[in-house]
């Protein structure tokens, strides 16, 4: 039997249809539901074994969508808050069911103050909140201790990207939880009156906000030089890690294009698929990177926009901000300066494959930044990103004996 890791938001489907939070929705793919599955093309019409990151077989799933559990979910932080809807009523029948989002404020603190006994349903889907999941459940833990009498159960209702059936599905998902027990849907955020710019928490729940949202010059960064071979991406690249070594503060990795090709990429080739892994890898790395709050310089070509988006996506994921620079020199003058003589070698057939020669590069529609070498000093073009990421609040650096220096 064929045996397939969904995404992270069918994940989150699996274990609420399995858990029976969605009832009376029981299987993937029923007409008009957001809950879906997409299982490789390879099952054919066999049932498919799922299986969790780790390849632990959680359930079975048929052609037509309907599941076969096999064992409950058991990954990820604070799983013994995952309880199901009936575990829920058996331990907290009579209490005051409150949705929680996003971090609970003062104001919405105090409003829940006088409800009695009160369940903190946390939605944690992928997706969804502004915190990530395991700080959202952190932080309604804090709401929790504020509150006294209050409990935090953990619900993975994930976003399927259409606000509207979302709503409708975690109005009856909450609904479910409760049974015959009331509802309190929290007002409408928006800030206090007393502070109308931002939001004010309790000093526990503020810390662990501040922990999840660091301030950009402390956030993961992932610089991403994408261009043709020879737009000057290494060159970049290797003047700003020299410039973030001058000025200490940040740990930096190196993910050069070519080194990369060398270790963690070796014996791939410049297939498509073979690219893509490559650009995945590099992603992958500079996701956990990112994650341990590091600055992660790419240098490769990564000519295909929906990789390079599969980039972000992991890095944002990972807590870390993605900046994308396209290096935008031209081809006419990468092949003039042919500096490995790799392009004489595409035109003479001897290179197949060969990015913008007999191979597609994809433009960046929204790069953070696009620089043209062409014509100009390296410490010019470095310029550009600079101040680009100077606006960003990414980076402050400036070029010793440049003007603004
Ligand atoms: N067929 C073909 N196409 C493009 N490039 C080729 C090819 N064969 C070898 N090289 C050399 O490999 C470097 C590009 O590797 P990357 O890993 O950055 O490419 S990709 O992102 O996987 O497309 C690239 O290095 P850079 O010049 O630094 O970009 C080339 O030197
Ligand atoms: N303004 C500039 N910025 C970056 N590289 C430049 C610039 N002007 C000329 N070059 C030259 O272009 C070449 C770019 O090569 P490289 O950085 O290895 O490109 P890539 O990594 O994109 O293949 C280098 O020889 C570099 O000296």
């Amino acid at each position: 039997m064929i045996q397939h890791c969904p995404t992270p938001t069918e994940l989150d489907d699996l274990e609420l249809l399995v858990s029976g939070a969605y009832a009376p929705l029981t299987r993937f793919n029923e007409p008009g539901s957001p809950v879906t599955l997409e299982l490789p093309e390879a099952a054919g019409p066999d049932p498919v074994e799922l299986v969790d990151p780790e390849g632990l077989p959680l359930a079975r799933v048929a052609p037509d969508g309907s599941l076969e559990p096999l064992t409950h979910a058991q990954y990820g932080p604070f799983r013994r808050l995952h309880l199901t809807p009936a575990q829920v009523r058996e331990q907290h029948a009579g209490a005051t069911f409150v949705p929680v989002a996003d971090a609970l404020t003062q104001r919405e603190l105090d409003g829940l103050r006088g409800l009695g006994r009160v369940v903190l349903v946390a939605l944690t889907g992928t997706g969804t909140a502004s915190l990530s999941p395991v700080a959202l459940v952190r932080a309604t833990l804090a709401a929790a201790a504020e509150l006294g009498d209050a409990t935090v159960v953990a619900v993975p209702l994930p976003s399927h990207g259409d606000a509207a059936a979302d709503h409708e599905l975690g109005a009856r998902v909450v609904a479910t939880y409760a049974g015959p027990d009331p509802v309190h849907a929290l007002p409408d955020g928006g800030p206090d009156a007393d502070h109308p710019d931002e939001p004010s928490y309790p000093a526990a729940i503020a810390d662990v906000v501040a922990e999840d949202r660091p301030a950009p010059e402390e956030q993961g960064l992932v610089l991403f030089f994408t261009g043709l071979s020879g737009s000057g991406k290494s060159t970049l690249a290797r003047a700003l890690m020299d410039l973030l070594l001058e000025q200490g503060g940040r740990s930096v990795t190196s993910l050069d294009g070519d080194v990369v090709r060398r270790h963690l990429s070796a014996g791939l080739t410049f297939s498509k698929a073979d690219r893509e892994t490559n650009i995945r890898r590099i992603g992958w790395v500079a996701a956990e990177i990112a994650r341990h709050g590091g600055v992660a310089v790419c240098s490769p070509i990564a000519p295909f926009a929906e990789t390079r988006e599969q980039v972000r996506q992991m890095v944002e994921d990972a807590g870390g901000a993605f900046f994308l620079v396209h290096v935008a020199t031209p081809l006419e003058e990468c092949e003039r300066r042919d500096r490995k003589g790799l392009y004489a070698k595409a035109r003479a057939g001897e290179i197949p494959e060969f990015t913008g020669i007999s191979s597609p590069y994809e433009e960046p529609v929204d790069p953070a930044v696009r620089v043209d070498t062409t014509g100009r000093t390296i410490e010019d073009a470095l310029d550009d990103v600079l101040v680009a990421l100077d606006d960003a609040g990414y980076l402050h650096l400036a070029q010793a004996g440049r003007a603004d220096a």
